[in-house]
């Protein structure tokens, strides 16, 4: 019988359960996709933090899995809450091409000063607060849709330019499209951003073990110590929330910013730590960005 991996119908999440179908076949088992159209994918007209509470992209896909329609379901990482629903789990994921946010505009050159007077394109909380942060007087616009909606929308004259994903870009072939990566202890990304969410049924054993050999270590350390922030710090997908880790002479960089709304000051914090203690450490950056010295 095949396989059947579960997952949103746009084109970046079709690529990433190619992804996890592939993994599924180099170790010598069927798969097939099976698309799913989620809530958050349903309503358009509305700011992401305002279509539900947490998981709005994540919901019908357990569905599917809880019914057994589906094995697998495939998501963003980034996009999943901080507690998994009760019978699941999460595999750890294979490597990730980046963390970093990208700015796509419609000039060939990006300096980041020229955010001050830039009219950028944003739904996400957590980016219009980096860039308030730093250039009270960008302007900033609404924009939702899938990744190649919204690149349009700027390139059809919406805005000066918008902040992406590159690891989106890069799986979707749009990397080009591109204009220069933002500074990730500036533009502190997503927890788990560009991390594969494999979700699977906790009595699936035999499948996380695929998924855990096929499995990338510094993938799967990102995914234990970013969640963990984001869980410690009980972030709603309201809540402007960034950590990225840097590696440095073999020292752990945990960089953070968090604010509790998008109307709160964001507070940024920095730890060192080591790759041993990082799961640790990060509790020091949680009550740092809290506001706690
Ligand atoms: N919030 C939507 C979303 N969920 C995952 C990605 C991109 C891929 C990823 O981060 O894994 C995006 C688009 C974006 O933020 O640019």
């Amino acid at each position: 019988m095949k396989l059947k991996v579960g997952t949103r119908g746009s084109n970046l999440a079709k690529i990433q359960a190619t992804a996890v179908v592939n993994i599924l076949k180099e170790a010598g088992l069927d798969a097939e996709i099976v698309i799913i159209s989620t809530k958050g994918d349903r309503i358009q007209h509305l700011p992401i933090h305002k279509v539900g509470k947490n998981g709005v992209f994540v919901g019908e896909l357990e569905g599917a899995l809880r019914e057994g329609a589906v094995d697998i379901a495939v998501h963003s990482l980034k996009d999943m809450p901080s507690k998994i629903a009760p019978g699941f789990t999460l595999a750890p994921p294979p490597a990730a091409p980046a963390d970093v946010d990208v700015f796509v505009g419609t000039g060939d050159k990006f300096r980041e000063e020229d955010l001050a007077s830039m009219v950028v394109a944003t739904g996400s909380n957590r980016r219009i607060a980096q860039l308030k942060h730093f250039y009270p007087d960008v302007k900033i616009v609404p924009i939702r849709g899938n990744v190649e909606t919204r690149i349009n929308k700027v390139e059809s004259g919406l805005a000066d330019g918008t902040l992406l994903a590159y690891a989106g870009l890069l799986r979707a072939g749009l990397s080009h499209k591109a204009t220069a990566e933002l500074n990730p202890t500036r533009f502190i990304p997503s927890p788990s951003q560009g991390l594969l969410g494999i979700e699977l049924a906790e009595d699936r054993r035999d499948l996380l073990k695929v998924f855990t050999q096929a499995s990338d270590p510094r993938a799967a350390f990102r995914m234990k110590v970013e969640r963990s922030f984001q869980r410690e710090l009980n972030a709603s997908c309201a809540s402007p929330i960034g950590i990225h880790i840097e590696e440095k002479e073999g020292e752990i960089l945990l960089h953070g910013c968090f604010a509790e709304t998008a109307e709160d000051p964001l507070i940024y914090a920095t730890v060192t730590t080591t790759k041993e203690k990082a799961s640790d450490d990060v509790f020091e950056l949680v009550r740092k960005v809290k506001g706690h010295e």
